[in-house]
Formats: structure tokens, sequence, C-alpha cells
């Protein structure tokens, strides 16, 4: 059998879907989705398979005005992922469009020359009369060789966009073996699983620059694996708020995220989450290799 492989870089505006799009693609749960934006932090990779051809999905974090470091390094991790791409994905919010995101990438993908797919996303939850008229408008900014409607929700429209990407995979043998789905190591995974929890649990209490750090990752004799980690946090106050009172909210986002990561892993996992302020955390060079960016000055 000729074996296809190649990589499609997957661009949007936050919050419109790119992760759970993903997810669908691959089959099943590889990168963190969640409702609030921005929380795709480090460029995982999901891989889907279709016949022969082997599909890398560069999950990259959402795309907007980057004003601080750790908003630049997010931006520089996203085009990172395009750069090398065999196809660019834009995928297109159509309840909340967030036009003002949506147009800088519109007119950045005019000039460039991978192939392009537009995805209009949501397609369950909005307006189907609009959805013409939205592909239409936007056919006529950028020569997308192709328009889906789908729903990365429901499954809708997505088999027939998975086709259509392993068709436009060249020739080439696969880059990952066939039972890998996500290139993330599992530390790190096990850290985003984590900081969807914090954000689920926190909602807007908690300032979006949290981060979780992996401590250790240990595989245990009796088949249990046992992983530590960081929460960092910029403030004293933030601390007080992820703990709660005596101890009850973290305990609840412990418990949260041991369940799914049990779920995920396929083992029994021992969670042990510590809190820690650190100022300037955000400035810290040996944060962000270990949140899986790079520095970027
Ligand atoms: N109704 C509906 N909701 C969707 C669909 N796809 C995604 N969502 C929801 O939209 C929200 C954002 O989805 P994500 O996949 O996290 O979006 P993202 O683009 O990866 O977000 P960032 O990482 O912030 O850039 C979540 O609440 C999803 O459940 C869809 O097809 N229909």
């Amino acid at each position: 059998m000729t074996q296809h492989c190649g990589l499609v870089a997957v661009i949007g505006a936050p919050n419109a879907g790119k992760s759970t799009l993903v997810n669908a693609l691959v089959g099943q749960k590889v990168a963190i989705t969640s409702a609030k934006a921005q929380t795709t932090r480090a460029r995982l990779l999901g891989i889907a398979l279709e016949g022969d051809a082997q599909i890398i999905l560069a999950d990259t974090p959402g795309i907007f005005a980057p004003k601080r470091r750790l908003d630049r390094a997010m931006v520089a991790a996203a085009w990172e992922g395009a750069q090398e791409a065999d196809a660019l994905l834009l995928i297109v919010d159509t309840v909340k469009l967030r036009r003002h995101e949506l147009m800088p990438l519109l007119e950045t993908l005019k000039d460039r020359p991978e192939r392009k797919v537009l995805v209009l996303n949501k397609v369950d939850a909005g307006a189907k009369e609009k959805l013409l008229q939205l592909a239409q408008e936007f056919t006529a900014e950028v020569t997308f060789d192709e328009v889906f409607f789908v729903s990365a929700l429901t499954g809708d429209g997505i088999p027939e966009l998975k086709s259509w990407l392993a068709r436009l995979m060249p020739e080439g043998p696969w880059h990952y073996p066939e039972d890998q789905v996500s290139d993330a190591s599992e530390r790190l995974l096990a850290c985003e699983i984590t900081r969807e929890q914090l954000y689920r649990q926190l909602h807007e209490e908690l300032p979006y620059d949290a981060a979780v750090r992996p401590e250790a990752y240990t595989q245990r004799k009796d088949g249990s694996v046992e992983i530590r980690q960081q929460i960092v946090v910029a403030r004293d106050g933030q601390r007080a708020i992820v703990l709660g009172k005596r101890g009850a909210r973290i305990k609840a986002i412990g418990e949260a995220a041991r369940k799914e990561l049990t779920e995920v892993l396929g083992q029994k996992v021992h969670l042990f989450l510590h809190v820690k302020v650190e100022e300037n955390w955000a400035e810290t060079k040996d944060i962000y290799e270990e949140i899986g960016l790079d520095w970027v000055k």
C-alpha cells in the first residue's frame, strides 16, 4: 500500500472550535476544549487516519493581537504550525463570527501558497440561511480550494472533510505509528487536562495566565501512574481562589482532572496538585519550555 502523509494547520479566531474539530477528525480526545477563549496554549498535534493517509493536524492556539510575551509566544507557535503545512484549514464560528479577529486571518491567508480549505463550523447552532452568504463573502476574499459546512460537535460534515483532506496528503511514509493519536507527551497532556479543569471550575475568577507545570510522572509497579503538578499563579489572592475554602476548590479540581486522566490514559491515576505563587512566571523562560512553548523575545 502506498502511504500518504501530510500536515494540516488549523487556524481560526479564539473559540471557533479548533480543538473540537481536531478531536472530531481524530476520533478521540487529544486537544483540550473549553468554553473560555485561548485555552489552547501548547501546540498539540492530532493525528487522523483515513485509508492509506495519515493527516497530521496542528491544533494552533487562537491567533490574536499579541501584547505580552506570553501572547507573542502563542502566536509564534500558531504560525510555526502553518509554515510547513500541506494545507491551511480556516475554521469559522458561524454563530459568533468575531470579525475583528477573523478579518486579519483572511488577510494573511490571501498571500499564502498552500492549499486552503474553509470550514464553517457550528452549523447545528446557527441560522442556516446565512451560511451560504458567509461562504460567498469569504470566498470572495480568499481563493479557497473547498468549503465545508460542519458541526465539530455533532460530527455533521466531518467524514466528508476528512476524506477530502486525506486526498490532499502527499505520497510519503507515515510519520507516526498507527496507534498514536497525539505527539504531546502524556505528561503535557495531563497538565492540559488539569488546566482545563481550572478554567471550567473557576471561570472568570481566574485570569488566563495561570499555568500548570509537570513535576513528576511516575509509573508505579501496580500499573497505576503517579502524577505531580504545580499550578502557578501570579498573586497570593489567586492562590486563595484556587485553593478555595479549606482547600475545597483544589480538591474538586484535582478530583475532576483525575477522573478524566484515568479515562484518557486508561490506567489508575494518583494526582497531586500544589499551588505556587510566582509573580513573574509569564516572564520566566523555563516555564515556557515546560508547558510546550518556545521562548519569544
Ligand atoms: N454548538 C456547537 N458548539 C461547538 C462546535 N464546535 C465547538 N463548539 C464549542 O465552542 C467552544 C470552543 O471550542 P474549542 O474547540 O475549545 O475552540 P478553540 O478554537 O480550540 O478555542 P481556543 O483554544 O480558545 O482557540 C466549546 O464550548 C465547544 O464545545 C459546534 O460544532 N457546535
